[in-house]
């Protein structure tokens, strides 16, 4: 057997054209997360990671059109989501569960040919944003609302989430989230979901495991905890103090550190100067000063630096979005990166298995119960 390599680092364990992390570069099918952040459309950008090409106007108006239409939730959704509620579990459970159940209402779901495939990519994309803000209603007894026609997959989310139209500043922080976190390479999500239907299994089965492994805190469940940290250090005078107590019990920091990533994540330059203009637009200048003493204190003790959950806390926040549904808004954005890497593992499929190094006892007999 060769050498264990601890947590696969640096193993590349399968070839991609969606995106590239080349230093602290990142590009999505060859264009620069910088250029696109800045110019594009969220729906561009889903296009782009299922094609490896740009939509033209037609192509991006249908699938705008196609998102639109599979938005809508057949109703029984709601009824468990009203069960969801009374046990009160967290939205990123509901929506692993409700992203399997997704299947349930699709009558091609068990269809396995690449017409089927792209149909069921859109309905889980379209429905992905539904199921979010119609949790985050029905938990408080709020109707769920169906999408509007002329607003973007940005602005039908919050609007679906809010009942109100967002302003044109929103839908474009909004926007420029989805895109910066659409995709990132074989993180460890994305990679479930390769797994996950290199058996063959389908997408929908592809798409709730990889639900599951960004709920984590060490992944996307991160932001949540930032926002969990924040409110516990209260205020700028504390930070030193609460940081200094986490670096001394060995804690882990969250929304810092990379496993790629060791000189800085390029996304979190957008997201950074997000939080500093929506907390100050919203009265809460105090919140992106303890973030930014966070973050020096970090580089300066321990060498690190904020990854993009770090930031982006504070700009949900400030949008007034309710802290555990950041996780679940993650998803919304990284279901077009794990949906695009399905469609690759299925057009070129080897099943993944690996295998381990067993250092368990050997050479052992069985003893009747009786005699243990
Ligand atoms: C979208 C995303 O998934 S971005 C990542 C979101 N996750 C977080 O923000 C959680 C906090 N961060 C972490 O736990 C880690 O940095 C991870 C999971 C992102 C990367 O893990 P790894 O690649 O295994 O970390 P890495 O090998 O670089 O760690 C090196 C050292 O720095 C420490 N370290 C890394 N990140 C942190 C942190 N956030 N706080 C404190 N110490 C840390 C490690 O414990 C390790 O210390 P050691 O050598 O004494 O054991
Ligand atoms: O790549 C990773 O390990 C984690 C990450 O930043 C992401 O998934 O966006």
């Amino acid at each position: 057997m060769t050498e264990v390599i601890r947590g696969l680092e640096g193993v590349l364990a399968t070839e991609t054209k969606v995106s590239s992390i080349v230093g602290q570069q990142l590009t999505y099918a060859g264009y620069d997360i910088d250029d696109l952040t800045e110019n594009a459309q969220f729906e561009e950008v889903i296009f782009l990671l299922w094609n490896f090409r740009l939509p033209t106007e037609s192509e991006l108006n249908n699938l705008k059109e196609q998102l639109l239409e599979n938005m809508v939730l057949n109703p029984r959704i709601y009824e468990h989501f009203e069960d969801y509620a009374a046990d009160d579990v967290h939205p990123m459970t509901g929506l692993r569960t409700s992203l399997s159940y997704l299947a349930h209402f699709d009558p091609r779901a068990e269809e396995f040919d690449d017409e089927a495939h792209h149909n069921k990519a859109i309905r889980i994309q379209a429905k992905v944003a539904s199921l979010v803000a119609a949790f985050a209603r029905v938990r408080q007894g709020k109707e769920p609302l169906k999408p509007k026609k002329e607003l973007s997959y940005a602005a039908n989310f919050l609007y679906m989430l809010f009942g109100e139209e967002p302003t044109d500043v929103q839908e474009e922080a909004f926007n420029k989230a989805l895109i910066l976190h659409a995709d990132h390479e074989l993180n460890a999500s994305t990679f479930t979901a390769r797994v996950c239907v290199s058996t063959l299994t389908d997408m929908y089965s592809g798409v709730t495991a990889a639900a599951g492994a960004l709920k984590g805190p060490l992944h996307g469940g991160a932001n949540e905890q930032v926002m969990k940290m924040l409110n516990e250090i209260g205020s700028l005078e504390n930070v030193d103090a609460h940081l200094q107590k986490k670096i001394d019990n060995k804690e882990k920091i969250m929304g810092f550190g990379h496993r790629v990533y060791k000189e800085g994540d390029p996304r979190a330059k957008y997201l950074k100067e997000m939080s500093r203009r929506l907390t100050d637009e919203t009265g809460q200048k105090e919140l992106y000063e303890i973030s930014i003493r966070i973050a020096e204190i970090l580089k300066e003790k321990k060498g690190l630096l904020p990854n993009v959950d770090f930031y982006s806390a504070t700009v949900y926040h400030s949008m007034g979005i309710e802290h555990d549904l950041f996780t679940p808004i993650f998803a919304i954005s990284r279901v077009s990166g794990w949906l695009a890497h399905i469609l690759e593992q299925y057009e070129n499929n080897r099943i993944i298995r690996p295998r381990a190094e067993y250092v368990g006892e050997i050479g052992r007999k069985y003893v009747p119960v009786s005699e243990r």
